[in-house]
């Protein structure tokens, strides 16, 4: 049995491989979560040890990601003494099992038999674990539209490249889907895919979030760390929203794209990384270059491959096969769709593309009483059908909307998190309207 020990803290994790080397497993150790995914892609183990308590990804996100990842390999968290209440989460959150620290090694031996036991299927798990390691399928990507048909044979043919590829499109067209599919399809299907969210790491953490650190780089640096760059050698780094580059990172990552080379942060040494990039953005990235928002010379290396994503309301003939696809996924028993709610649903402007038909259809099997979803079953917006009065009013309405965005951003000094909180509504949608009615952050 492979067994992946996940501890930040050195002592334990070395006694803890000791040991159970010493037993005959196959041991892999992570210092922390991303690396911990990195080996758990890359080995299949059928069991993680993993602290609960670690720096970066938590102990317990990095059990949702593994059992996303592979439903049938076990995790035992390991938590603090006494921490009865952590112990019931990790549980609730689908940890099989849990140890408190100090670890009882017998019963830690106990426990691990146990799943040898169980695990008679071991070998269908490294099958599964296969399977599911790059993520979602390319037959889940739905689209028989010829929109849809062009985008996804352009993604073929661009995925046998080395070249950066930028995926363009509105907020939920399936961007990231699109950049697993490439991946998927690319030279080296099995390396790492590994995402970064610009828009959610805070600026003074970009730098060694994408190229790591060295211990002691700066306060509270105390130990080296790999960044996600590093990460995806040899396979692919995703990054998503990277119109929110700050300038700074903008200038390291080009430098990084044209020498292949990347600097932990105090780092004395180049760090040679053959990691394909692809990059996505829901804003005109172009406009931004023009405008000099974005570096120029960064967007022209981002986008040597381009690919398009079509907005949902400009391929409605893919909606009803969408709307079967999830709900093959969500229902729990099988649910049909009345005549008028599908024409309600694809009469529908989607602003959040198919992340909010998804959501739609979520939300109304949970409100839905019988085998069959009615327009009552259906968010008001839809339910209510495309809007009659458009043209005069709805231009009041959007100048409306782009006053109040730039007041609220204005007051807030332009962070997004404050002026969304403020507005009420998520920061996604904030982008979304920000990038909609062309605002951006004014240059001092
Ligand atoms: N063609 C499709 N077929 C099936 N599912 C899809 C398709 N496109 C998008 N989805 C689903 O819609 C959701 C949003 O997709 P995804 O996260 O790829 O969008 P995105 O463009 O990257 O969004 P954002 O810009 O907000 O990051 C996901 O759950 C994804 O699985």
């Amino acid at each position: 049995m492979k067994i992946l020990i996940a501890d930040d803290e050195p002592m334990q994790r070395e006694l803890l491989a000791g040991f159970l080397l010493k037993q005959g497993y196959a041991v892999s150790t992570a210092a922390d979560g991303e690396e911990a995914l990195v080996l758990f892609q890359r080995e299949h183990p059928q069991l993680a040890l993993i602290d609960h308590r670690m720096p970066g990804l938590m102990g317990d996100a990095l059990l949702v990601e593994i059992k996303a990842r592979n439903p049938l390999a076990r995790v035992i968290m390991i938590t603090a003494y006494g921490e009865v209440g952590t112990a019931v989460t990790v549980m609730k959150a689908g940890a099989d099992d849990f140890l408190e620290k100090p670890i009882d090694l017998t019963q830690l031996l106990e426990k691990i038999q146990q799943i040898e036991q169980d695990l008679d299927i071991a070998d269908d798990v490294a099958e599964v674990a296969e399977t599911l390691a790059a993520g979602p399928l390319p037959m889940e990507i739905i689209g028989s539209s010829p929109s849809m048909q062009e985008t996804l044979s352009v993604a073929r043919r661009v995925a046998d490249s080395p070249w950066s590829v930028l995926i363009q499109g509105e907020t939920g067209t399936g961007k990231e889907l699109i950049a697993r599919l490439i991946h998927l399809l690319g030279p080296t299907p099995d390396a790492p895919f590994v995402e970064v969210n610009c828009a959610a790491i805070p600026e003074n953490l970009f730098e060694s979030e994408l190229f790591g650190h060295e211990k002691g780089a700066f306060t509270g640096a105390d130990r080296q760390r790999r960044g996600r760059f590093e990460l995806a050698r040899g396979g692919t780094l995703f990054l998503d929203e990277v119109g929110e580059l700050p300038p700074l990172l903008q200038s390291k990552l080009l430098r990084a794209l044209q020498e292949k080379r990347i600097h932990r942060v105090g780092g004395e040494r180049d760090i040679a990384v053959d990691t394909r990039v692809i990059a996505a953005t829901n804003r005109d990235l172009r406009a931004m270059a023009e405008t000099g928002a974005f570096r120029e010379d960064l967007f022209f290396r981002l986008n040597v491959l381009d690919v398009e994503l079509p907005p949902l309301r400009r391929r409605r003939e893919d909606i009803p096969e969408l709307v079967a696809h999830f709900l093959k996924r969500y229902a729990r028993r099988p649910t049909r769709v009345g005549l008028e709610t599908m024409d309600l649903l694809v009469r529908h402007d989607y602003p959040g593309n198919v992340r909010e038909l998804e959501h739609i259809i979520q939300r109304s099997l949970t409100l839905a009483r019988g085998t069959v979803l009615q327009p009552k079953d259906l968010p008001e917006e839809v339910r209510q059908g495309p809007q009659v009065h458009q043209g005069a009013l709805q231009e009041r309405l959007d100048a409306m909307e782009r006053e109040m965005l730039s007041a609220a951003l204005a007051q807030v000094d332009w962070v997004q998190t404050q002026a969304a909180e403020r507005l009420g509504i998520s920061e996604r949608v904030l982008r979304y309207k920000m990038g909609k009615h062309g605002l951006q952050r004014p240059k001092d």
